[in-house]
């Protein structure tokens, strides 16, 4: 496998519990890899996992060099992390948290706060804004970093609909100006819009990587999630019983 970050044989153990074990997989520039599973199955630890930050058993390259030889600074300058909201202390408004992800140029901000529907909150403090507020903001100062890899845990979290399209097809642009993307997500229909690759962890300590279109399949996916997923036309949904 030849990819910018490439999972060979890899285990994660996590409290005495083997997450997931063997997984091998490619994370190509300009592709998406979406990470399903259910809760508690492994999904954030895998993330955690390729940014160097637990322990693995077999091996993890970036840029063709094994990541446990790399530094931390060098790590942050080629990997990305979107995860929980950070914390909002030292009273920064929106455009002093862009400028510190932008490396204090202030170039691309208003274009990037546009995008992610900011610009009208930019003098606000962080601690003052809602959870979708905020997390438009975490999701703006990803784009100002310029890193090859993104990691992603859980973008679409707390945004309202027309922002969660907006996510969506930020990183599918992203992802087509070259970025590699590896991201959890729990929604179906983002996963189908945007994933090139899969990455299933069962939360029984297996784990399976292949091609999105080979994956998505609804009695693959019921089993995963242990959760009834039917398919209307091409698109595959929860089924949440009759409609009243
Ligand atoms: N710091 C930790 N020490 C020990 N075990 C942990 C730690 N953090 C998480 N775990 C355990 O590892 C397992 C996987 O957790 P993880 O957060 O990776 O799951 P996930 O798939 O991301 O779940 P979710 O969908 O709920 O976010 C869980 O059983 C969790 O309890």
């Amino acid at each position: 496998m030849s990819g910018i970050m490439n999972l060979s044989n890899l285990t994660v153990v996590r409290g005495g519990q083997t997450l997931l074990s063997g997984l091998s997989c490619a994370c190509n520039a300009g592709e998406v890899v979406v990470v399903l599973g259910p809760n508690g199955a492994g999904k954030s630890s895998l993330l955690l996992a390729m940014a160097g930050l637990i322990p693995v058993a077999g091996t993890i390259t970036l840029s063709g060099q094994l990541l446990s030889a790399y530094d931390r600074r060098e790590i942050c300058r080629q990997i990305a992390w979107q995860g929980d909201l950070p914390p909002t202390e030292f009273g920064l408004t929106v455009r002093q948290r862009l400028l510190l992800a932008a490396g204090e140029a202030d170039q691309g901000i208003e274009a990037t706060a546009a995008t992610m529907d900011i610009a009208l909150l930019l003098q606000r403090p962080l601690g003052e804004l809602s959870s979708g507020e905020r997390q438009r903001v975490e999701l703006a100062a990803l784009m100002l970093r310029d890193t090859p890899v993104w990691l992603l845990d859980e973008p679409t979290a707390h945004l309202d609909l027309k922002h969660q399209i907006r996510c969506i097809q930020m990183l599918k642009a992203q992802s087509a100006n070259g970025r590699a993307i590896i991201t959890v997500l729990h929604d179906l229909q983002q996963a189908m819009a945007i994933a090139d690759h899969l990455i299933l962890i069962d939360g029984k300590g297996a784990a399976e990587y292949g091609k999105a279109a080979e994956l998505f399949d609804g009695n693959r996916l019921s089993q995963l999630f242990d959760a009834p997923v039917i398919a209307r036309g091409s698109v595959l949904i929860p089924d949440y019983g009759e409609e009243r």
